[in-house]
């Protein structure tokens, strides 16, 4: 197969015989494993959609008709199909096409997505507006995987649905994954409906009983109706909230798939077509592997063997890595210590833990907010939670953090992963936010590692803060500094920065890993007889007051530097301090502006926002023109 299909738009795609799709769907297989093999991206995912794909566009009228893809990883030959074929080379780089829908990008994306369990709410709020304004022939679509409908705001939605009775389909992708194995019991379940094992037994049993010739014909016959009701009503999780449900289907059978949605079109009213597929269809490796094929690094397709020459491919010094390892070498000594993930299990380096203590390590499925409140339990009733979540997923726990975790003043180790930019995934994943909403929840504290061996002392340190209540350390993706071999640790203290160096006039404020460009940007300004001071915040609450007096009181020009927003960030906290203390000083914040950041490579990000050590060089060259006369040193 080429991988060079000849449709543009599903306009195109409805003219051509149902013989003919089938073709197309291996043509986009292959167009799919060229781009992933390299680029990157997600992938597995997509590949288990294609003729759902296909099906969908070929039946429904999009972009009249809403269809909304759950978290929209799995969206690439949605994209493909509508008109984003030819800049699909761009996909998840700067200035590129995004790697999720995106309603700024095409109006066949009827609703932006990235984070899970979205959809059914939003298809619901589209056929009830629909509904409202008395059109009773556009159709609703929701594609929804079976991890992300362990969320509970899948099952918000669907309660909502079932009451509402707009006209919607909710399609279930059931590849049983989620990047890791789906965990809870709602993944039995499904099993259950796919084999329909107990279902089918319980049927034949009643039939079996029905049919002595104890009953009379007309009796038998009005009970077996009733019973056949009842049963599928009350068996089934989607009837009881009368939402119907259709299936299981395979998700490969384009024509048997067209069929079905076609009838279901006619159908009335919120319905649910369970759908069976395998995730990585047509790529040999991605149907094994199901966590290494999610979202992989550049590949070789014929292999599977990995083309990934970047840095941040060096996994032994990755701030996952350190954490998966210094948790469990914690675990180890420390019987109270658990770890909770709500799916992110590989992701955040919690695999090798789940092996070592299966007990000590919860999955808890794509429930940010139950895995806090979880969490929460855990440490009221004395044992220490870890709740490792992704910075950008933190958002959802947010109540349940002030409210279950520090009004209590509870012992929850909050490690914030991928926080500050994360790359490739944008707008939709950047942890830009969490210094700003956590700083102003009383009782946290909450730390950045510059380097990795403080890391592992800030990891020691919370565990053993007990009593002091919530504790949150935030990281990111990739790539340390000080890669030293783990030796004794280290209490912190809390809230206690570091002065990594002296200065004259000016000073660096740095929080997190983005104090190495200050530490290059320091070394590369000496070249320029700039002597600048750099300190290391490590905390951003409560703040090191004793080192910002310092500060004030022997610099007159400071920069802050940190990978999150600017509004409400580190920078922030110390312009609060200097108008609590009264002190005046020239003050430059660096981190996030006040907009949904792009997409890109953190290199990339971090100089396009003006905060690498490139972009501190020149600022501080321009602020050392206007505080000392150095226009002889520049020329
Ligand atoms: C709120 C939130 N939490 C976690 C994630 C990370 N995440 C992305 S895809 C995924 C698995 C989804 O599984 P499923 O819905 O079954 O789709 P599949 O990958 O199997 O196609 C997870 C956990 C996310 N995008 N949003
Ligand atoms: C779509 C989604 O939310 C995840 O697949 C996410 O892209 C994973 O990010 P990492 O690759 O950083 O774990
Ligand atoms: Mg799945």
């Amino acid at each position: 197969m080429s991988g060079n299909f000849n449709i543009d738009m599903p306009d195109d795609l409805r003219k051509l015989p149902i013989t003919s799709l089938q073709d197309l769907c291996e043509e986009l297989r292959t167009f799919l494993i060229d781009h992933v093999a390299s680029h990157g991206g997600h992938f597995s995912s997509s590949l288990g959609v294609v003729e759902l794909t296909v099906a969908l566009h070929y039946v429904f009228n999009t972009p009249d008709d809403k269809l909304v893809w759950d978290v929209g990883h799995q969206a690439y030959p949605h994209k493909l199909l509508t008109g984003r074929k030819s800049r699909f080379h761009s996909n998840r780089q700067l200035g590129g096409i995004s790697g999720f829908p995106s309603r700024e990008e095409s109006e066949f994306d009827a609703f932006g997505t990235g984070h899970s369990s979205t959809s059914i709410s939003a298809i619901l709020g589209m056929a009830c507006a629909a509904k409202y304004r008395g059109d009773h022939t556009r159709q609703h679509i929701a594609v929804i995987g079976d991890g992300a409908m362990t969320a509970g705001m899948a099952f918000e939605a669907l309660n909502n649905a079932g009451y509402e009775q707009p006209n919607m389909l909710v399609i279930l992708n059931d590849n049983n994954r989620s990047i890791d194995a789906n965990t809870g019991a709602l993944q039995d379940y499904l099993t259950e409906l796919t084999t329909g094992k107990h279902y089918n037994a319980l049927k034949s049993h009643i039939r079996n009983v029905l049919s002595t010739d104890a009953w009379p014909m007309e009796v038998v016959r009005k009970l077996q109706k009733a019973v056949k009701g009842g049963l599928l009503r009350y068996s089934n999780l989607f009837e009881a909230l009368n939402i119907r449900y259709f299936g299981p289907v395979d998700g490969h059978d384009l024509k048997k798939l067209i069929h079905v949605l076609e009838k279901l079109k006619q159908i009335p009213g919120p319905k649910l077509l369970h759908c069976v597929t395998t995730k990585g269809k047509g790529f040999a490796p991605a149907m094994t592997d199901h966590a290494k094929w999610h979202a992989p690094r550049k590949f070789n397709k014929i292999t599977g063997a990995s083309l990934d020459t970047e840095p941040s491919g060096n996994t032994s010094f990755t701030f996952q890595t350190v954490f998966g390892n210094t948790l469990s070498d914690l675990a180890r000594s420390n019987p109270r210590i658990i770890a909770v993930t709500p799916a992110m299990l590989s992701g955040s380096a919690l695999t090798k833990m789940k092996q070592e203590m299966p007990a000590r390590v919860f999955d808890v499925g794509i429930t940010e907010q139950h895995a806090v409140t979880f969490s929460a339990g855990l440490a009221a009733d004395g044992m220490i939670p870890f709740c490792t979540i992704y910075s950008t997923f933190l958002q959802r726990g947010y109540d349940q953090l002030i409210h279950d975790v520090a009004l209590q003043n509870l012992d929850v180790v909050f490690c914030i992963d991928r926080a500050g930019v994360v790359g490739q995934d944008g707008p939709t994943h950047h942890g830009a936010f969490d210094i700003a909403f956590l700083r102003c929840i009383p009782n946290i504290k909450g730390a950045a590692p510059m380097d990795l061996e403080d890391f592992r002392h800030l990891l020691y340190t919370a565990q053993a803060s007990q009593g002091t209540g919530p504790f949150a350390i935030r990281y990111p993706k990739g790539v340390g500094a000080s890669p030293t071999i783990p030796g004794a640790y280290r209490k912190l203290e809390i809230g206690k920065g570091r002065k990594i160096r002296s200065g004259e006039d000016i000073a660096i404020l740095s929080l997190g890993p983005v104090g190495q460009y200050a530490i290059d940007a320091c070394v590369a300004l000496e070249a320029y007889h700039l002597n600048i001071a750099h300190y290391d915040l490590r905390f951003f609450k409560p703040l090191d007051e004793a080192l910002l007096h310092e500060v004030f009181q022997h610099y007159s020009t400071v920069i802050t530097i940190e990978d999150g927003c600017i509004t409400g960030g580190v920078g922030s906290a110390v312009m609060e301090f200097m108008a609590v203390y009264g002190y005046r000083a020239t003050i430059k914040r660096l981190g996030l502006p006040d907009t949904f950041a792009a997409q890109g490579t953190p290199q990339q990000l971090h100089a396009l926002y003006g905060y690498d050590s490139a972009a501190l060089i020149s600022l501080i060259l321009q602020l050392a023109t206007q505080t000392k006369c150095i226009q002889e040193i520049l020329q």
